[in-house]
């Protein structure tokens, strides 16, 4: 498939001698999608819908692949799709490069108070300069630390050395020497990691032990001047706890591109923080990515459905 045959925002189809294209960018409604799988050989989605097992068995046993059009796959229910034994494929590498842009972007505005500054330019509190106003926290000299080192935790360290990081330490599972050789990453426990931070960058993915991982505990260990990056998933985080970190001053600054729910009310207190930046869950939203991203995704449901190797394949 070519990529200018391939819509930029796939919602479920199936592929049964004939396909079916949710044609629009907004998530399909949960009766209609229901309704729509029955019966279909294979099934392409977004991050948006939940695969468990109301919509497997809604979809029956001909079910035999879930290509989903991203990296992160906490929307999946691994364990029912293994039982039924449906293939699932994914897109990670695509949208590495993006991802890390974006963190990097967002950190950047976090550490550097952009928001605020463009907000005090625009409604008048830009008075006379003055020594100390919106002075934030620069990445050199830094140390930064990554929680869960993967392709996305390498090509953030490798767009933030160019800034003068002093080091690089994260912590994992288990150390992962081959990345961490690739950005000089010392392996850390996760009270140094939360203790030794100028920047925690969280790249893991959402598991049932990543869950709320990022909590008090991690916060009360954080240096006061440190800033908390997220652009993995929102639910790795303990929002509560996350709030009363940065309202009580226990931590400098956030940038969460990710939050639990999304998106996140306007009324909730996080927006309230002037030293937390949020964003709509946008780390891969670039034209060239999520058009990689949604060719990887169709291929990969296609050889699924041919029975053949998929591009990318979640082992389950
Ligand atoms: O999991 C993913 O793919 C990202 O969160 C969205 O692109």
């Amino acid at each position: 498939i070519q990529p200018v045959q391939v819509h930029f925002f796939l919602h479920p189809f199936s592929v049964s001698g004939r396909f079916e294209l949710w044609d629009t960018d907004d998530p399909v409604p949960r009766a209609e999608l229901l309704k729509k799988v029955r019966g279909v050989d294979g099934l392409l989605c977004v991050l948006t819908e939940k695969v468990d097992a109301e919509l497997l068995d809604a979809a029956g046993p001909g079910l035999k692949v879930v290509s989903t059009m991203s990296v992160g796959y906490d929307h999946l229910s691994l364990e029912e799709l293994k039982k039924r034994g449906i293939r699932v494929g994914y897109t990670p590498d695509v949208l590495t490069d993006a991802v890390a842009e974006l963190t990097v972007a967002l950190l950047l505005c976090t550490s550097r108070r952009l928001v605020e500054a463009t907000h005090e330019a625009k409604t008048g509190g830009w008075g006379t300069w003055r020594t100390l106003w919106l002075c934030g926290y620069e990445l050199a000299n830094s140390t930064v630390g990554i929680l869960g080192l993967g392709r996305i935790g390498v090509a953030i360290a490798e767009r933030l050395k160019p800034f003068k990081v002093k080091k690089f330490i994260y912590t994992d599972v288990a150390p992962r020497p081959e990345l961490a050789n690739m950005i000089n990453a010392e392996y850390v426990s996760m009270d140094e990691l939360a203790q030794q931070s100028d920047f925690l960058t969280i790249c893991c993915a959402l598991t049932p032990e990543t869950q709320g991982i990022c909590n008090k505990n991690l916060f009360s260990k954080m240096k006061e001047t440190s800033i908390f990056i997220n652009t993995s998933r929102g639910g790795v985080v303990n929002q509560d706890d996350l709030y009363e970190a940065l309202a009580t001053g226990q931590i400098a600054g956030a940038g969460l591109d990710v939050t639990t729910p999304e998106p996140l009310p306007t009324s909730h207190p996080l927006f309230t923080l002037k030293n937390c930046v949020i964003l709509p869950h946008i780390a891969s939203a670039s034209y060239t990515t999520r058009n990689a991203m949604s060719v990887l995704a169709a291929n990969n449901l296609l050889a699924g459905l041919r029975g053949e190797p998929m591009e990318k394949e979640l082992k389950l």
